[in-house]
C-alpha cells in the first residue's frame, strides 16, 4: 500500500502511527514495487512472444492495471526454469511485477478450450466444523497443518500430539463461538452454493465444467473431492483457491496437500490442470466488493463522514517478514485496487486496514483490529463500515467477531454508528467473474508434459505452485507457533511471555511423555491414540 497516503483523515483528530488511513481524494501511487509473483495468467487480455535464449518470453498486456506482466514458457521442462531463475532469486526483486513462471510444452494460443476435454474446476476452501461435535476434531486438523504451526525440525515428531493438545485446550471457546452462531460453521453450505453458481456461469458461457470442493480441515476433504474428480473423469482441471489473496497458511497449504495428493496417483499425474493462485486484482471481484461497500455505506445518515474499515484476517508477522509471505502486499494492494474503484464513483471516504483474528503469544500483523477500533473511538470517529476482506463467505469471524465482538468494542469506544459490509457469497458479478478467471486460464491447462521425474516432482501446477511456494518459504523455516494454550496475562506483553512459557512447557511435557511413556496425556489416552 502506498504509505504516502498516511495523512490525516477528515474523520480523525490526527494521524495514526499504526493504522493506514487513506484520505478522500488520494489515490495511490505506483504499485509496482511492491507487487510479487502473482498476478495470474488469467488477467491476460493481449498476447506477445518473445524469445530469448531458448525461453519464450511472453508479454501479456494487462489492460485493467494498464502495465504489461511476462510470463515465461519453457521448452523442456523444470531444470531450465531453475537455471534460470534459481529458487532463490524468484524473489520480488528480480522478477518484474506480475509474473507468473510455468513450464510449457506447447503453445497456449493453439490449445483447445474444450474439445473432447472434461473440464473440472476445484475450490479450495477451508472448511468448518458443522456441529459442535465437530469442532475438537476440526481444531486438530488444523493444527496439525505444519503450515499453521511449524514445530522446529528436531520437534516434528510431536506435531500430532501438540495439535491433539491445543485442539482439546481450545475447543471449549472455539465451540462458544460456533454455538453462538448457529452450533456449526456455515462455510460448507455457502461454498456448495458458490461451487453450484460457478457452475451455471460457466455453462451459461459454454464452458460445460463440474465444479467440486476440496476443504483442508473438514468435510468434503480434499481427498475427496480428488476422489470425485477420477470417479467422473476429469482431464484437465482448475484448481482455484477461494481466498483471493494468497497467503503460505491459507492456499499455500492447500495446495502444499494437493501437490502431495497429485505426486502419489498415477490417475493425478497424467491428468493436465493448472492453478489461479490468487485473484484479489480481478476487476470483477473489485468491482463486486466496491458495489457492496456503495449499498452499505447508504444506509448512514451522513455516508460521506463513515471510515471504511477494512478488517482482514491476520497472519503471524514472521509468515511475511521471515517466510516471504506475499499476504500484507497483495491485501495491501487490493484495498487500493477498491479505493480507486469507489473514487472512479465519486465515494471519497477515508479508510483503514488492520488485521483480526490472532491467536497465541506471537506478534500477528498489525495494526491489530481491536487496537485501531479504540484509537479511532478516541480520535473522534463516529461511524464505521466494517468490510471484511480475505475471505469470501461468511464465517465464524464476521459472524461472531466483527458482528459482535467488534461492534460492541466499537460502541464502548465512543463510535455512534457501525455497519459492516456482508461477505460476498453468490454475488452474480463476483461469481461471473471467477467463471471468466476459469475460462481464461483454460488455455494454460496441463501445458507441460510430465514426461520426467522432475516435473513429477512438482506437479501443482505444473512446476508452477511449487516455485511459488519455493519462492516465499524456499526453507521451510520455523516460524514461530502462533498458538497459545493459556490466556491468563493482564497485558499484552505478559501474555506474550505468559504465551511462550506455555508453549514450552507444553513442549517439555510433551517430550517427557513420549520418552517415558508416562503422564497426564496418556491418562487421557490422547497420546497412546496417536502414537
Ligand atoms: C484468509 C483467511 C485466513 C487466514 C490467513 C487464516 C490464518 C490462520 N488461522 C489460524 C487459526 C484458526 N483459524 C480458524 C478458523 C478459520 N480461519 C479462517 C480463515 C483464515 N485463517 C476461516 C475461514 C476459518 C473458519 C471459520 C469457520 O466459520 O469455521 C480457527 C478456528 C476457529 C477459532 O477457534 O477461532 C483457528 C484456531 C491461524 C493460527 C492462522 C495462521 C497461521
Ligand atoms: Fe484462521
Amino acid at each position: 500500500m502506498n504509505m504516502k497516503g498516511l495523512i490525516q483523515s477528515p474523520c480523525s483528530s490526527s494521524s495514526s502511527p499504526s493504522a493506514f488511513l487513506r484520505p478522500p481524494c488520494l489515490t495511490s501511487a505506483s504499485r509496482d514495487s511492491k507487487f510479487p509473483l502473482l498476478l495470474p495468467q488469467a488477467i491476460c487480455t493481449s498476447q506477445r512472444i518473445y524469445q530469448c535464449s531458448g525461453v519464450h518470453m511472453e508479454a501479456c498486456h494487462n489492460s485493467y492495471l494498464s502495465k504489461h506482466c511476462m510470463v515465461a514458457r519453457f521448452s523442456s521442462g523444470w531444470s531450465e526454469t531453475q537455471s534460470l531463475f534459481p529458487k532463490q532469486s524468484l524473489k520480488k526483486s528480480l522478477l518484474p511485477p506480475g509474473v507468473l513462471v510455468t513450464s510449457k510444452s506447447q503453445d497456449v494460443s493453439n490449445a483447445p478450450i474444450v474439445g473432447d476435454d472434461k473440464i473440472g474446476v476445484l475450490l479450495l476452501n477451508l472448511g468448518g466444523p458443522e456441529t459442535l461435535e465437530d469442532v475438537q476434531p476440526f481444531l486438530f486438523n488444523l493444527f496439525a497443518d505444519p503450515d499453521i504451526i511449524r514445530l522446529p525440525r528436531l520437534f516434528c515428531f510431536l506435531q500430532k500430539p501438540l495439535a491433539q493438545f491445543i485442539s482439546v485446550l481450545r475447543a471449549p471457546k472455539s465451540k462458544e463461538g460456533y454455538a453462538s452462531i448457529g452450533g456449526g460453521s456455515p462455510l460448507r453450505r455457502i461454498t456448495d452454493a458458490q461451487a453450484e453458481e460457478l457452475r451455471n456461469f460457466l455453462w451459461e458461457k459454454n464452458v460445460p465444467a463440474d465444479v467440486y470442493v476440496g476443504m483442508r480441515y473438514w468435510h468434503p476433504f480434499t481427498e475427496e473431492a480428488i476422489e470425485q474428480i477420477k470417479r467422473d473423469g476429469i482431464t484437465k482441471l482448475v484448481v482455484l483457491p477461494l481466498y483471493p489473496q494468497f497467503s503460505i497458511s491459507t492456499s499455500g497449504s492447500s495446495l502444499r496437500l494437493l501437490e502431495s495428493i497429485f505426486r502419489e496417483d498415477e490417475y493425478l499425474v497424467n491428468m493436465q490442470h493448472t492453478v489461479i493462485p490468487s485473484w484479489y486484482q480481478r476487476k470483477g471481484y473489485i468491482k463486486a466488493m466496491a458495489d457492496l461497500i456503495e449499498k452499505e455505506l447508504i444506509n448512514f445518515d451522513c455516508p460521506e463522514q463513515v471510515m471504511i474499515f477494512f478488517s482482514a484476517h491476520g497472519v503471524p508477522l514472521a509468515y511475511v517478514e521471515e517466510a516471504g509471505d506475499p499476504y500484507k502486499a497483495e491485501m495491501e494492494e487490493c484495498v487500493d485496487l477498491i479505493m480507486e474503484e469507489l473514487e472512479k464513483r465519486k465515494i471519497t471516504n477515508a479508510c483503514t486496514l488492520a488485521y483480526q483474528s490472532r491467536v497465541g503469544p506471537v506478534e500477528w500483523l498489525k495494526p491489530y483490529t481491536d487496537e485501531t477500533i479504540i484509537e479511532l473511538g478516541q480520535k473522534g470517529v463516529n461511524s464505521l463500515l466494517a468490510v471484511p476482506i480475505s475471505f469470501v463467505s461468511e464465517h465464524i469471524e464476521t459472524l461472531e467477531e466483527i458482528d459482535v465482538e467488534y461492534k460492541e468494542l466499537a460502541l464502548k469506544s465512543g463510535i455512534k454508528t457501525w455497519g459492516r459490509v456482508p461477505a460476498l457469497g453468490c454475488e452474480p458479478t463476483f461469481i461471473s467473474d471467477l467463471a471468466d478467471a476459469v475460462i481464461e486460464s483454460l488455455p494454460y491447462v496441463g501445458a507441460m508434459a510430465v514426461s520426467n521425474l522432475e516435473a513429477r516432482q512438482s506437479l501443482v501446477p505444473l512446476g508452477s505452485v511449487e516455485e511459488l511456494l519455493a519462492a516465499y518459504d524456499s526453507q521451510r523455516r520455523e516460524l514461530p507457533p502462533p498458538v497459545t494454550v493459556s490466556e491468563w496475562g493482564w497485558t499484552r506483553s505478559a501474555e506474550t511471555w505468559n504465551g511462550r512459557a506455555a508453549m514450552l512447557a507444553v513442549l517439555v511435557l510433551l517430550a517427557l511423555e513420549v520418552t517415558t511413556g508416562e503422564g497426564f496425556l496418556h491418562q487421557w489416552r490422547v497420546l497412546s491414540s496417536l502414537l
